[in-house]
């Protein structure tokens, strides 16, 4: 029951939420009961039908409108006199400026990215308005405060980056069926239906051995007297066949492992496979979702497919995919939510790793591989968004000792599931609270202004309408209203080397970058590296100066004990603290756990390796089998072993 202050403090404030679906559901209800009276709440998206079991302000009928629209017409039903204002728009429109999160008294973030985060973030940062920010991900769950001037930033932290498979692994040595996903989704997937111009690590070769860039027959390319089921048996054919029978030809690969079998439909199907795989075509109607399962008569997705299922449902997708779907051909990108896109990925993972002796799995499995996705827990969600109401009441109050980071753990310790934490003040070199500028190690000579603006500014820095500067000159700029000559004009210098632009970019130089939108900028020293190491940075560039302050000073301490976890995750204090707080070395000050509000938001990434380099210390292969694929920390069910296990 709320005091008397807290009512007037609820009763007066107004409140900004941002996402309306698991937590956002629960928090406006939450809200809404607790006496809050004025609400505004933004989400981007219309309500879909595997939202329906969590989203409880939601109903099949509701199925396509606006998510934010029809939570507040289910939460006005039991409280119809309190305002609530919906918004179904994107976070990063312009219109949500500084100005209106000034309006708000505080703002609490119910999202399901990193990126709309980080936006808020830095308009919270400006505007100084507090935020409460969330995550859950299955039975896990945290609450973070951020408090300008009080507290760390939702960015004074690094975040934890997407995992990554190197590419030689992904492309001719899986070992895990993970690795046969990534391999069709983010290649060939992305081959057969994405944007043709974009770089792929898909061999492609010509069915006569040479390489398709010597060649003038791309596979890939439908002929036009090619019809769909002899293309789709052709890629079958060439993907499944020819390029294992390439691989194998590379004797140094297999000395050390099982050798893969290359397949062929005329194996693997029976003959008379084309007729049976299209005489089930009038099954699927024009208004049906377009399915290979469907027209093929499979109906259970936890079902695990055959090799010559599988290899059926390949050649339907593929086959579905030009004569239903030739318009999406060469702009999609794999979605979970896309059924035919979810089938076609399925088949040719179990395919693939059934060439390289890799168990199957049934398209509910794949799917949540590929989709990277966690099950929700509806319970999380309800808990997470009572202890944001909770923060948010403190803040309206002006209460700021009393602060918590709360983070729910699946398996409670000490017999605690909530696990609350005193907020961790700001992290003085994090480039967005504080002024710190960072450091670029960059060959000023060879990279080109698009690998910084794409890299550096866009993929680490998260602006979208970035403004470049160096001193007073304006070296590039992006985003909506230019004028059509300066974008062509901003076109052909992105192709310019650093050093050789209008003001060159040299060792020493100081860059400002910064996204009016975001109200955010900050400044990069230039350092010119003439050399990177490919396997180890990638990027060919390197962005320092942004150091988690776990890496110097703080340390778990727990009991008088002090530990060498320099970053410590929720469960490693779990497993070594007695305490619900943890105090920093200096007394005092009490340190925050990690972030594991992204872990959900990870997408399986691939990086390049060298083929050699198996057995090495560092090197990736290595890596990656000991670190088993795993996004997640978590305990052992057992309390005496304590052991580390890990949630795929
Ligand atoms: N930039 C943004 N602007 C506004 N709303 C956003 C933005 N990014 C994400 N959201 C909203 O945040 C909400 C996050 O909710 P949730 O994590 O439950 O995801 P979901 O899309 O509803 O479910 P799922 O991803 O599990 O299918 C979504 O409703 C989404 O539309
Ligand atoms: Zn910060």
């Amino acid at each position: 029951m709320a005091s008397g202050s807290q009512l007037e403090a609820i009763k007066r404030a107004k409140v900004l939420m941002v996402g309306a679906g698991g937590i956002g559901c629960e928090l406006l209800k939450t809200l809404a009961l607790s006496g809050f009276r004025d609400i505004y709440i933004i989400d981007m998206d219309t309500i879909e039908v595997s939202n329906l079991n969590r989203q409880f302000l939601f109903r099949q009928s509701h199925v396509g409108q606006s998510k934010a629209k029809v939570a507040r017409d289910a939460v006005l039903k039991f409280r119809p006199h309190i305002n609530i204002t919906p918004c179904h728009a994107n976070i990063k429109d312009p219109e949500f400026d500084v100005e209106f999160f000034k309006k708000f008294n505080v703002v609490l973030n119910g999202l399901d990215n990193l990126d709309a985060r980080r936006h808020v973030n830095r308009l919270c940062l400006a505007a100084e308005v507090p935020l409460v920010e969330s995550g859950t991900t299955g039975f896990l769950g945290q609450v973070t405060v951020h408090v300008k001037g009080k507290t760390e930033c939702y960015e004074c932290q690094p975040k934890p980056t997407p995992k990554t498979y190197p590419v030689c692994t992904i492309t001719s040595t899986p070992s895990k069926f993970v690795h046969c996903i990534v391999w069709a989704k983010d290649l060939l997937f992305a081959k057969l239906f994405g944007d043709k111009n974009q770089e792929n690590d898909l061999n492609v070769r010509s069915s006569d051995g040479t390489n398709s860039t010597n060649h003038t027959e791309d596979v890939f390319e439908r002929r036009t007297d090619e019809d769909p089921e002899q293309y789709a048996c052709k890629i079958y054919d060439h993907v499944f066949g020819y390029n294992i029978e390439v691989a194998l030809t590379n004797e140094e690969t297999w000395k050390s492992r099982n050798k893969p079998r290359p397949l062929y439909v005329r194996d693997v199907l029976p003959d008379n496979l084309i007729q049976q795989n299209g005489s089930l075509e009038n099954s699927v109607t024009e208004e049906s979702v377009v399915s290979s399962m469907s027209s093929l008569g499979l109906k259970n997705p936890q079902d695990i497919w055959s090799l010559s299922e599988n290899s059926k449902i390949f050649l339907e997708a593929l086959r579905l995919f030009i004569e239903r779907r030739q318009k999406d051909i060469g702009n999609l990108t794999f979605d979970k939510d896309d059924q035919l896109a979810v089938e076609f990925v399925t088949a040719a993972a179990n395919i693939r790793a059934s060439s390289f002796g890799i168990p199957l799995h049934s398209l509910f499995e794949a799917k949540g591989i590929a989709g990277n996705i966690v099950h929700a827990v509806a319970t999380t969600n309800a808990i997470i968004a009572g202890l944001i109401v909770i923060e948010a009441i403190k803040i309206l109050q002006g209460d700021f000792e009393n602060l918590r980071m709360t983070y729910c753990l699946e398996h409670p310790s000490r017999k605690m599931l909530l696990m609350p934490v005193q907020p961790f003040e700001a992290n003085k070199s994090c480039y967005v609270c504080s002024e710190t500028p960072l450091l670029l190690e960059i060959n000023t000579r060879t990279s080109k202004l698009r690998d910084f603006v794409e890299k550096i500014v866009k993929n680490k820095l998260g602006m979208h309408s970035p403004l470049i500067m160096h001193g007073s000159t304006l070296i590039f700029e992006a985003g909506d209203g230019l004028e059509e000559d300066v974008v062509a004009n901003y076109a052909l210098i992105l192709d310019k080397a650093l050093a050789e632009l209008p003001a060159p970019v040299t060792s020493g130089t100081v860059l400002t970058v910064e996204d009016l939108h975001q109200e955010f900028s900050c400044n990069i020293n230039i350092k010119h590296r003439e050399e990177f190491d490919e396997e180890k940075e990638p990027d060919g560039m390197v962005l320092a100066g942004w150091i988690a302050p776990t890496q110097k000073d703080a340390r778990i301490v727990s009991n008088g004990e002090s530990t060498s976890a320099a970053h410590p995750a929720v469960t490693e204090m779990v497993e070594k603290s007695d305490d619900v707080e943890i105090a920093r070395e200096k007394p005092g000050t009490k340190r925050k756990l990690s972030e594991m509000s992204e872990m959900i938001d990870h997408v399986h990434d691939i990086k390049p390796c060298s083929s050699h380099d198996v057995g090495d210390q560092v090197h990736p292969q290595e890596v990656e089998d000991n670190d088993d694929d795993d996004d997640i920390v978590i305990l052992d069910e057992n309390p005496e072993t304590r052991k580390k296990k890990r949630l795929q």
